[in-house]
């Protein structure tokens, strides 16, 4: 979709984060994860989560704590990824979790007034009673992607449409998002583009973050 075609849509006010890095050490192919994460932010991303699917906790910790210092810098809000402890020993502004980790009615029990992202892999997870406690929704994955294999369904655009018509709950976007394919899926209703690849592989973070986020038109709050 060009941009004369597309509409400046509102930011989702619960949610202002149009671009989302997900960033693991092991997906950074040309730069350090750490460098990834300030070029990233340079450019202009919004949220940052990070996700170590191999590390130890101690290892997970020591990364986060790193992770931490720079988004502090930046001002932008610092998830993690599944373990709820480290999110909680480095003061994380929340945590994102699926349907094989700890409920989000836990976390919220354990760690209130805390941001928790939800993945939605399969419809009727609409109806749970974890959609209560959520802050936002991952619509995961909306296209098929290498960098997660273990996934459900694959949602495409009727998959995002179909969920924003049955939720109000910020959508974040997820799987194979790159800069020919975001705005379609910004536009289908999306608040939110999250990317591990997209940045994590580039050379370039921040002037690819640029490009990604130039294909998302929306009004500033
Ligand atoms: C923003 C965002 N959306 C979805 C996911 C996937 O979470 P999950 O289903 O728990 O899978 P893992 O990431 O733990 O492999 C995510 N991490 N972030
Ligand atoms: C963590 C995750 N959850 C659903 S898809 C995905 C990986 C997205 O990676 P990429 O942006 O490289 O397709
Ligand atoms: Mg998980």
């Amino acid at each position: 979709m060009s941009l004369e075609n597309s509409y400046k849509k509102s930011l989702h006010p619960a949610f202002p984060y149009p671009l989302y890095l997900v960033v693991s050490e092991e997906f950074c192919t040309q730069l350090s994860y750490l460098q990834v994460v300030e070029q990233a932010l340079q450019g202009g991303v919004s949220m940052v989560q990070l996700r170590e699917k191999q590390a130890t906790s101690a290892s997970f910790l020591a990364k986060a704590f790193r992770v931490k210092e720079i988004t502090d810098a930046y001002s932008v809000p610092l998830i993690i990824n599944d373990n709820l402890t480290v999110a909680m020993q480095v003061d994380a502004a929340g945590i994102h979790v699926g349907n094989r980790d700890i409920s989000p009615q836990e976390i919220a029990y354990c760690w209130p007034n805390k941001l928790i992202g939800y993945s939605i892999e399969y419809w009727q997870q609409l109806q749970s009673p974890a959609i209560a406690y959520a802050s936002y929704l991952g619509v995961s994955p909306v296209f098929s992607t290498a960098t997660k294999v273990d996934t459900v369904t694959e949602w495409g655009i009727p998959g995002i449409q179909a969920i924003r018509k049955a939720t109000d709950l910020p959508l974040v976007a997820i799987g194979n998002m790159q800069v020919d394919n975001c705005a379609d899926v910004w536009q289908a209703g999306a608040d939110s583009i999250a990317v591990v690849s997209a940045l994590c592989k580039a050379k370039d973070p921040s002037y690819q973050a640029q490009l990604l986020l130039n294909q998302l038109s929306y009004e500033a709050l």
